[in-house]
């Protein structure tokens, strides 16, 4: 009998090569919304994960929580179950004036400014998404946000506004924590890997107003939310993926 992976508790029962992996539990039920045939999976410490199918595609939905460990540790054991497809749907904050609330950003490369990946190689390797799944963004998406992404390790230290304005000023379009693991476990692993990511903080905006405003459900966060889940199995679905 095959052991469940130890964090995910997946197991190759999942039988699909795709999935869908988001920071927050509750972003997974949201995502029900678009799918048939929901199963629940399994929800143990922060990885909450269900299967269902869209346009008969049967794709996995899981969190990873929040931070570069624990995604890293749900990318390895996507892995370990066969997922060769893995599209992110985060939040994230805009790095760039006229980016608003609820456009999506998509990471053509991501700044590895978290602990792990250099652990798995020099930082002077890039963070690069998977071409497939890129043509098929534009071919969705074509008004989205595309740009360098800066994947970090938090929010309060002390010097997190000079940081944000440096990276700005280096043309990076959006912030969060998780891209960067994704592409570069991804990558090493041999995964077809892509970030998409919802704005919800405005760039020198409020980070606890926004983040509190996704939560509660505002507008046009949940409006963009839903957008990020939405494109990511159009994607994940598209024809051209099963024909490789
Ligand atoms: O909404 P998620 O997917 O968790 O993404 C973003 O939100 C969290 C921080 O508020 C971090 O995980 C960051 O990457
Ligand atoms: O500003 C933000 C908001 C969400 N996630 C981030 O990483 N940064």
């Amino acid at each position: 009998m095959e052991e469940q992976q130890p964090h995910t508790q997946l197991t190759t029962e999942i039988n699909t090569d795709s999935a869908v992996i988001v920071g927050d539990p509750a972003r997974v039920d949201k995502a029900t919304e678009f799918l048939k045939n929901v199963q629940e999976w399994a929800f143990n410490r922060e990885y909450k994960s269900i299967i269902g199918t869209y346009r008969n595609k049967r794709i996995l939905v899981m969190s990873t929580g929040i931070g570069a460990p624990s995604a890293g540790i749900g990318v390895e054991e996507l892995h370990n179950v066969n997922v060769k497809n893995v599209i992110r749907v985060g939040s994230a904050g805009a790095m760039q004036k006229g980016i608003g609330l609820g456009k999506l950003i998509i990471g053509e490369g991501a700044v590895r400014d978290d602990g792990l990946t250099k652990k798995y190689v020099p930082e002077i390797y890039p963070a690069v998404p998977s071409f497939k799944l890129m043509a098929l963004a534009h071919k969705y998406a074509p008004k989205a946000v595309y740009g360098i992404i800066r994947s970090h390790d938090g929010f309060y230290m002390d010097d997190n506004a000079e940081q944000e304005a440096f990276w700005s000023e280096k043309g990076i379009v959006g912030a969060d924590m998780e891209s960067s693991t994704l592409l570069t476990i991804g990558r090493q692993r041999g995964m077809e890997t892509l970030s998409i990511l919802n704005n919800v903080v405005l760039y020198e905006g409020d980070l606890t107003t926004g983040v509190n405003d996704l939560v509660n459900g505002a507008d046009l966060m949940t409006r963009g939310e839903m957008a990020s889940l939405k494109l990511a199995f159009d994607i994940l679905s598209d024809q051209s993926l099963e024909e490789n």
